[in-house]
């Protein structure tokens, strides 16, 4: 068993009082004089010898159970064994056995003495050792470990294994230091401070150090250190109590529903032991320096949690994400180790900071602990199980812990040397006479003694406050500038960085909205060219059916001319006289009329149906594109949904497995970063691109909108080209009959002699009607022209109208107004322009209830 020697207190508030009972307990002698060689703790070559051809051995673990906060118990329960070291599940169907397996009553102290000490004693051999505290949120690591060490003395008992191992350290030390003062090794111990955070390396005892410069590497041993992390030499318990309390205070701790004061990160406290050995060669003039170095890591894992149990949202919601996925790449590592095949394996150490912290702890040189915590709560008990699955596969894992000496080898003076400590050894026996005589004083002596003693731990301790405190408080002031600093960059940056996205996002968005607009504004140009072109056919279809109505009346009722017609072709053929030539010369006229107005006729109606095919076209293609944008929208709904399901399942099995870390979820359930900024990245582009889908899709309605006005237009057209048709029809067939009549009655006729006056008169009342028709037409053509002034400038006000949702605004009004004037101005003449203005009302006013 290891002999122990506890120093002062931590707080040293009764340290002087300590020194003294220790004094009179066991006298001066008992320090001063040379002690016995414990066995167990020197580090004798032999040991060093033996170690080195130690086997592999497997990571030791033990559970332990904490007490319950409630004394009712519903629902499933473990059954824990602590003398079989088993625990079973609630239907005895499972049963896991450790190293170790505490129940609730058992205390800090015991945990410490049953399965710590031993390995303590391996670090002071110079073996590398770990201790890794695991278990739910709340379960008790950071209370076993004694990461929240505030310093008080009171509660001894409560003390965690971090201050334990330092008392111990510090122990083993200062005896080393007695026992082997005259040629045995020099000890030197060191602190480090570690936090992963959000998958950042923090040094706690520099929290000034910029995280992204602290880096994991291998040395050339293949050792794993850490990069611009700086360890602080602490040269007695205080020194190392004062650094855990300083590391402690920058440590992120937050409240979560299941702990107060949760852990958000993984704490890892260091000791490194070194000791070194000089060796003196006498024929060489030279001195071998051998420098055993032993790491001690002291691990307190931020806790496994269940997202929707702890309640955690926003940053804490990404604490626990980052949390879940370091302890679910130390399950994957720990799975890789634990497993049979050994050859060609790959351990993802490299996956997160912290397995790539803990490579030489798991499968590598050190001697590791696992202390498994577990609630005996049945609302945690599936977390319990999982803890136990993942702390029993840890039991598997074999590694293999060697000392490793690194001799120095320096050339000396040896003679001046040889001198120096000869007279030191004089003046040291010459002290010890001087005690020995004082000694033999009597009482007066051994209270001076006591007194010098007192004063020199007084000293010591005023020391360490003079030179530690400004310090620590240096480091403190140094650590709330470094952070206040970062925080102040962040939010600057975070301010940036969100002002830049935001302007980014408007630039593209005023880009987007500029092309919308162009294309709306190209859309409705090209929709005013359609309604012109709809207006100039329009008021054509007028013209024409003036034309064609005039030429039909003409035709029927024989007009003005009615005597120089032939009479209705049927009819003609019973008349016994034939027609003159003036008729016939009217007849030809009239038949050159018709076949002009049926060609026009024809080319109208053809032009008429291309505009109503391309208006059609423009309409379904406007449709059509529509259609597919709708069609996209859905499937970038479907596509959206589908991507946010992932993410969720994925935070979701991330935050499970996490908890989990069952066999399957170790291997299945790996929510990869850059998986997740894929998954994110599609999200945005998806989403970007549905929002410029649902702005074109409105643009597109607004398209059509304006296109059903067109449509009814194309129903008017329709209706006018049939009865254009209907015309043509007709005036074919009259023109046919007039041909045949015309061809019946020349056969009867006899033919008159060229340059006769019959003949010249014909052609003059030809020419005259010609002129007539001509003068008429001009006639019509100045009327039509007027009209088409007046459509013209009416259809464009009602396309100015119909963009304003048809409301029948001042202009409008005076329109009407004018309209109804001049209807009550001219009413029996300029019937013509009365009558445009009703046409004109009719298409301005929006139309009655009921009517399309
Ligand atoms: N064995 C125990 N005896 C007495 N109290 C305990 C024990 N274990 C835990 N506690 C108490 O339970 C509470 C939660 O414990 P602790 O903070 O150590 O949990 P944790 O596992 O570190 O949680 P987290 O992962 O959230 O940091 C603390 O108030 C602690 O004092």
């Amino acid at each position: 068993m290891v002999q122990k020697f506890h120093m002062p207190s931590p707080s040293s508030s009764n340290s002087r009082q300590i020194a003294s009972m220790i004094l009179e307990d066991s006298v001066l002698d008992d320090i001063m004089a040379p002690l016995p060689n414990p066995t167990s703790m020197a580090a004798s070559p032999a040991n060093l010898a033996s170690d080195k051809k130690r086997e592999d051995e497997t990571v030791q673990v033990c559970v332990r159970t904490r007490p319950s906060d409630s004394d009712t118990f519903s629902g499933p329960r473990l059954t824990i064994d602590p003398f079989q070291s088993v625990i079973q599940n609630s239907d005895s169907s499972q049963t896991y056995r450790f190293d170790q397996v505490f129940n609730e009553d058992v205390g800090q102290e015991a945990v410490y003495e049953s399965c710590v000490s031993s390995l303590v004693e391996n670090f002071f051999l110079g073996y590398n050792a770990t201790i890794l505290a695991y278990g739910q949120t709340g379960s008790g690591k950071t209370f076993t470990m004694g990461t929240e060490f505030d310093g008080e003395e009171g509660e001894r008992a409560s003390l965690g294994v971090i201050p334990r191992v330092i008392n111990e350290v510090f122990d083993f030390v200062s005896l080393n230091k007695t026992m082997n003062s005259e040629n045995d090794w020099a000890y030197k111990v060191k602190c480090g401070f570690l936090e992963i955070y959000n998958e950042e390396i923090r040094d706690l005892l520099h929290p000034e150090t910029d995280p992204k410069k602290i880096q994991i590497r291998e040395n050339e041993m293949g050792g794993i250190i850490v990069q611009n992390s700086k360890d602080v030499e602490a040269s007695s318990t205080n020194d190392a109590f004062a650094l855990l309390r300083l590391g402690c205070g920058f440590r992120t701790t937050g409240q979560t529903r299941m702990n107060s004061k949760s852990s958000r990160s993984h704490a890892i406290f260091t000791i490194v032991l070194e000791k070194s050995k000089m060796k003196e060669d006498v024929l060489s003039n030279t001195v071998a320096k051998n420098v055993v170095c032993s790491k001690f890591h002291l691990v307190d894992l931020a806790g496994s949690e269940r997202v929707k149990r702890t309640g955690a949202v926003g940053g804490r919601m990404k604490e626990s994400v980052n949390i879940n996925q370091g302890l679910m790449s130390l399950g994957k590592v720990i799975r890789g180790l634990s497993g049979k095949q050994k050859r060609g394996r790959h351990i993802p150490y490299r996956e997160r900071k912290l397995t790539r912290f803990l490579q030489d702890s798991l499968g590598g040189n050190s001697r590791t602990l696992m202390i498994a915590c577990i609630s005996p709560s049945s609302d945690d008990y599936q977390e319990s199980m999982n803890t136990l699955q993942y702390a029993s596969q840890a039991r598997n894992i074999r590694n293999k812990p060697v000392i490793i000496h690194n001799k120095v080898i320096e050339s000396v003076d040896l003679g001046s040397q040889k001198e120096v400590e000869r007279a030191l050894r004089e003046e040291v026996r010459a002290l010890k006479e001087q005690l020995r005589s004082g000694g033999r004083n009597g009482k007066a002596a051994d209270l001076m003694t006591k007194q010098l003693v007192n004063l020199q731990y007084a000293s010591a301790e005023a020391k360490y406050l003079l030179t530690n405190l400004p310090k620590e408080h240096e480091i403190k002031s140094e650590g709330l500038r470094g952070a206040i600093a970062s925080i102040a960059d962040l939010l600057v940056d975070e301010n940036t960085s969100a002002e830049d996205q935001s302007v980014a996002m408007l630039k593209r968005k005023d880009g987007h909205i500029n092309v919308l607009r162009e294309k709306v504004a190209n859309l409705e140009r090209d929709l005013q060219r359609d309604e012109e072109i709809f207006a100039a056919k329009s008021k054509e279809i007028r013209t024409l059916q003036k034309h064609l109505h005039k030429a039909v009346k003409k035709i029927k009722e024989g007009g003005g001319a009615a005597a120089a017609m032939p009479p209705t072709p049927p009819a003609s053929r019973n008349v016994s006289t034939p027609p003159s030539s003036k008729q016939l010369s009217e007849f030809h006229l009239k038949q050159r009329q018709f076949d002009r107005e049926i060609q026009e006729l024809t080319i109208n109606i053809s032009v008429k149906k291309d505009v109503i095919k391309t208006i059609t076209k423009s309409k379904e293609d406007a449709q059509m594109l529509m259609q597919r944008h709708e069609e996209r929208k859905r499937e970038l709904g479907v596509r959206i949904e589908q991507l946010l399901e992932k993410q969720s399942k994925n935070l979701e099995n991330s935050v499970l497995s996490s908890s989990a870390l069952s066999d399957d979820s170790f291997n299945n359930n790996g929510l990869e970063g850059d998986d997740d900024d894929e998954l994110e990245r599609s999200l945005e582009m998806a989403e970007n691109e549905l929002r410029s889908l649902s702005h074109q899709i409105k643009d597109q309605q607004r398209i059509v909108q304006l296109q059903k006005a067109s449509a009814r237009r194309i129903a008017e057209l329709e209706d006018e080209i049939k009865r254009m048709e209907e015309l043509k029809e007709k005036c074919e067939k009259d023109a046919e009959e007039w041909e045949r009549a015309f061809e019946e009655e020349r056969r009867d006729e006899p033919q008159p002699q060229s340059g006769s006056p019959g003949m010249e008169k014909g052609e003059e009342e030809r020419k005259r009607g010609w002129e007539g028709g001509v003068e008429e037409d001009k006639e019509n053509r100045g009327e039509v022209g007027e009209e088409m002034k007046a459509i013209k400038e009416l259809k464009r006000l009602l396309i100015i109208e119909k963009r304003k949702n048809g409301e029948l605004t001042e202009s409008n009004l005076r329109l009407i107004k004018e309209a109804t004037d001049a209807k009550q101005g001219r009413r029996g003449g300029g019937g013509g322009k009365v009558r445009l203005r009703r046409t004109q009302l009719k298409e301005v006013l929006p139309p009655p209830p009921g009517v399309m």
